[in-house]
């Protein structure tokens, strides 16, 4: 409940006048629709011959006046009605009241739609502001975060959870305020109608609401279990429509199949208990209901049959239907508590990812760097991801401005982490990285990632047009700086032949495209923000020859006159280097030029004889 609390007074309490009018009008509601059902009693009684037309059973009336302060009230009310009855008569006056009524039922109507449009102010409100503030922070998040965190379990945060409290949470929070005073109201009404006849009933209500919510309680456990198992058939349904190359190659269909038919299967048994006790839920219910109503109506029948106990014919029927209006906001606020538990785990999901300490920090007064003059360099590095898994020891290495870097090394012997760590995307754990002689950590981040380009192997695209996503590294640049970074990123000439050119949507992940499009329309948007510092990871997915020297051209056009770093896999890319850096198990083994290292005759002689730079 805590993470609840925290939850509503941030993203609440801007909405806290569409909160109190949104309670208001409900309550509004809740007492309109008391009166409209009682203001039907006058009505009843005329037509039944009761109290109010006739002069000596007013006195009867008045008798019990003596009472208490409700039957006083009656009395006022009967008399008042019985005097314009003689003024008007009967016709007339009947007319009135049934305007009267229609005019309160009315009333009600609109109480309650204006209740539920401040509602759906506060909480699409909240839900938007909710989910804009998690995707802010997720943002800002390191990147440490999403290799720990799984991607789905962001999304569920952001999609399911959200809905979650915007759906159940916030509706039981609402509810928790309105259905007290409903039931209040209603309570008080039938106690006025008649004490004894509510005391029997309050005595069987508890009891049948015991038995209808524990068939309910039971009926909730197989629905959780079956939305698990509807988890699984989506989930192998999405596994197999996103791996069909693989199970069509491995010939995998039968034991797809069988894993399906298994989930769906086990989907059917639960379906089938969970519909057994749902039928049984509601003739159970109704039968018990009923068994209450007549017991209320056998007592309320002994009551006017005795006469003399305060109870006629129109009161009794009027305290029928109120009783019926009785049982939904009992139910309601039962929901509501159960409601309430069930979207406890979200809200805490929330607030954890809401209050995620960032781990890369800041320092106070951090130091702006416009651009590198002199070198970046190494000095002495050590780095794991988990405790007790170094991944990379004592690495040391020295860049000039304007030389080219080359790292290569098996795979797995932390070339991409020793990039991710010139990014700051995580820290060292000791040793420095300085930049121009300034500490990385010392520096102002978003001002130094400034200075950095960035094409991964992945080569990352959005759903959105060619020109966004090359402009995603400058939004500012004009028509001509983006086609120019295009055309050096030899990328120009099949833009122009896609359908739509630059406006041209890449579709999700740039599948439209083929992997070397992507690369190039990668590589335009590294050049478009022209930084003097460039990480590169040359992708190992092979191209045609063509395609190949056309991106390999772009790759050099990305890295000259800057200071670059490249995880090298092309050997015309690592014999152009400044220097080479060897790397094998997180440690640099060797270091020079290609000829130098080629003279030593050791790992890098090995690596290009095997013609194995990954
Ligand atoms: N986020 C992570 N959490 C934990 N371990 C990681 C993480 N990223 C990489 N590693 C581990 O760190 C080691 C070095 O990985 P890294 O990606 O730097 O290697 P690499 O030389 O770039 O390999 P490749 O050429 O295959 O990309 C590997 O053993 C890998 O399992």
């Amino acid at each position: 409940m805590k993470s609840l609390k925290r939850i509503l007074k941030q993203f609440a309490s801007p909405y806290k006048k569409d909160f109190i009018l949104g309670i208001t009008f409900n309550i509004l509601y809740s007492l309109f629709s008391i009166v409209s059902v009682v203001s039907i009693m006058p009505i009843l009684d005329m037509l039944l011959g009761g109290s109010v037309k006739q002069k000596e059973t007013l006195d009867h009336v008045k008798e019990q006046a003596e009472n208490g302060f409700f039957s006083e009230l009656k009395y006022q009310i009967y008399l008042f009605l019985q005097n314009n009855i003689h003024n008007m008569g009967e016709k007339k006056f009947l007319s009135i009241l049934c305007v009267s009524v229609i005019l309160l039922f009315f009333l009600r109507n609109v109480f309650r739609y204006l209740a539920q449009y401040f509602i759906v102010l506060l909480r699409s409100g909240v839900s938007k502001d909710l989910r804009s503030a998690l995707y802010n922070k997720i943002l800002t998040l390191p990147v440490s975060f999403f290799t720990e965190k799984k991607k789905g379990d962001i999304m569920v945060r952001l999609s399911n959870d959200v809905t979650e409290i915007e759906g159940n949470t916030l509706n039981a929070i609402l509810e928790l305020w309105r259905t007290p005073f409903s039931l209040i109201f209603t309570l008080i009404t039938l106690l006025i109608i008649s004490p004894s006849l509510t005391l029997i009933a309050l005595i069987v209500l508890p009891f049948m609401a015991w038995i209808i919510s524990s068939i309910g309680k039971s009926l909730k456990k197989d629905a959780r279990k079956g939305l698990t198992e509807s988890g699984n058939v989506l989930s192998i349904i999405d596994e197999t429509l996103n791996g069909a190359k693989i199970i069509k190659i491995f010939n995998a269909e039968e034991s797809m199949k069988n894993r399906f038919q298994k989930s769906v299967s086990n989907l059917r048994k639960l379906s089938i208990s969970m519909m057994k006790k749902y039928e049984l839920a509601s003739p159970s219910s109704e039968f018990l209901g009923s068994v209450a109503m007549i017991f209320i109506t056998w007592y309320g029948g002994v009551l006017i049959l005795d006469g003399n106990k305060g109870l006629d014919l129109a009161s009794f029927l009027v305290y029928i239907a109120l009783f019926f209006q009785l049982l939904e906001p009992a139910k309601t606020l039962s929901t509501s508590i159960s409601n309430l538990h069930k979207g406890s785990a979200s809200t805490d999901r929330l607030v954890e990812t809401l209050d995620t300490n960032i781990q890369i920090h800041e320092p106070e007064n951090p130091v702006k760097l416009t651009g590198l003059k002199d070198s970046i360099s190494f000095n002495n590095i050590f780095f794991q991801y988990q405790e007790d898994h170094p991944i990379l020891t004592n690495v040391s290495i020295e860049i000039k401005k304007g030389k080219t870097v080359a790292i290569v090394g098996q795979s797995g012997s932390g070339k991409t982490t020793l990039v991710n760590l010139l990014a700051r995307f995580y820290d060292v754990d000791s040793g420095s990285i300085l930049i121009d002689g300034h500490n990385l950590k010392s520096l102002d981040l978003k001002e130094y990632r400034k200075l950095l380009g960035m094409v991964t192997q992945e080569n990352i695209l959005f759903n959105d047009s060619v020109i966004n996503n090359i402009r995603l590294s400058n939004p500012n640049a004009t028509m001509e700086e983006v086609v120019s970074a295009a055309k050096a990123a030899n990328a120009l000439e099949f833009i122009e032949q896609l359908p739509e050119g630059f406006e041209t949507s890449v579709g999700e992940g740039g599948m439209k495209l083929s992997g070397g499009q992507r690369q190039r329309i990668t590589i335009a948007r590294a050049i478009l923000k022209n930084p003097p510092i460039m990480i590169l990871d040359e992708a190992t997915a092979s191209l045609d020859t063509k395609s190949e020297r056309v991106v390999q051209e772009a790759f050099e056009n990305l890295m000259s006159n800057r200071t670059s770093i490249v995880i090298a896999h092309r050997l015309s890319t690592i014999v152009k280097a400044d220097i080479i850096i060897v790397m094998e198990h997180g440690k640099i083994m060797e270091q020079g030029t290609h000829q130098e290292l080629l003279a030593i005759d050791g790992i890098y002689k090995k690596l290009i004889d095997m013609q194995n730079f990954s």
